[in-house]
């Protein structure tokens, strides 16, 4: 069995380390945010930025925060981009060792100050599973009488070596919207970047791959038909918090998502759960 173990990082914020016979993970309470998940023997599957001072308030420039109960800007005054979840301490609520692979379970108190941005009675919860791969599930279930609407990503950054030379696979047949305009039919299998990427893909396979020259990182999706593709390339990474000018070099995001009309629609008594599965293949 590994270990699981409770700390403090000097700039205040408190995260669980887990090392085990296959992995090294790292999770912060705030947002329930991964930062850091190594395979035993492999290089580390999460990008972070070291520009990141990890100041409490923050959402950590890097590995996956969450961006619920809505993705992107809502549009309502003071409502924060991506939600707030980001942002919040969770509460972890269960851990269990499967043999070497440790189960992980957080869930998400609605404040009463974040009840203006989220008056619904729904139960939310972050699920990890850190082995070999590193699976991570965000659960949703409306208790409430009324149907409830949420746009939702796990925003993953991955380390790609080198954006020029990525190449990412699996996108045939989807379409996306860019920068406001689409949708536009998705045009062969692969994306390659040399400018600003920021794409909203619907009708997306289940699995996707990013092959870099360090190897190849595989990110599957259960329950999602959608995902955003995401670099920030040469002038937003100037103006973007926590993040190095040259950071667009060395990072991709490729976010599981339930947005557009991919987005939740959940039912009184409904559950649904959005899975995401990361590994070097
Ligand atoms: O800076 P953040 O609020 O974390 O957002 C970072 C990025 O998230 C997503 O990938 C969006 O598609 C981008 O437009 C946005 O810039």
């Amino acid at each position: 069995m590994g270990k699981l173990s409770r700390h403090q990082h000097p700039n205040g914020l408190e995260y669980l380390q887990v090392e085990s016979a296959l992995c090294q993970a790292r999770i912060f309470f705030q947002g329930a945010q991964i930062d850091s998940f190594i395979p035993t023997g492999k290089a580390p599957l999460l990008w972070v930025s070291d520009a990141d001072d990890y100041s409490p308030g923050n959402g950590i420039r890097g590995g996956i925060p969450v961006c619920w109960p809505w993705f992107g800007m809502d549009g309502r005054d003071g409502f924060p981009q991506h939600g707030f979840a980001r942002t919040r301490e969770w509460q972890l609520l269960s851990h269990e060792w499967q043999g070497e692979v440790l189960a992980l379970k957080f869930g998400l108190e609605i404040q009463e100050t974040d009840r203006r941005f989220w008056p619904h009675n729904t139960q939310v919860e972050l699920h990890f599973l850190l082995g070999e791969s590193l699976t991570v599930s965000l659960v949703n279930r409306n208790l409430g009488q009324e149907p409830v609407r949420i746009t939702q990503a796990l925003h993953s950054y991955f380390p790609i070596v080198d954006i020029h030379t990525l190449r990412a696979t699996g996108f045939a047949g989807a379409r996306y919207i860019e920068f406001g305009e689409g949708p536009y039919a998705q045009e062969g299998d692969e994306v390659h970047f040399d400018r600003e990427t920021d794409r909203v893909y619907t009708q997306l396979g289940p699995v996707q791959q990013l092959h870099t020259t360090d190897g190849t990182i595989e990110v599957s999706r259960e329950h999602s038909h959608s995902a955003v593709l995401w670099n920030p390339w040469i002038d937003k990474s100037k103006r973007l918090a926590r993040f190095n000018d040259e950071d667009y070099l060395t990072m991709v995001c490729l976010e599981a998502a339930n947005v557009l009309e991919d987005a939740l629609e959940l039912a009184p008594g409904e559950r649904h759960c959005l899975t995401t599965r990361i590994r070097w293949c």
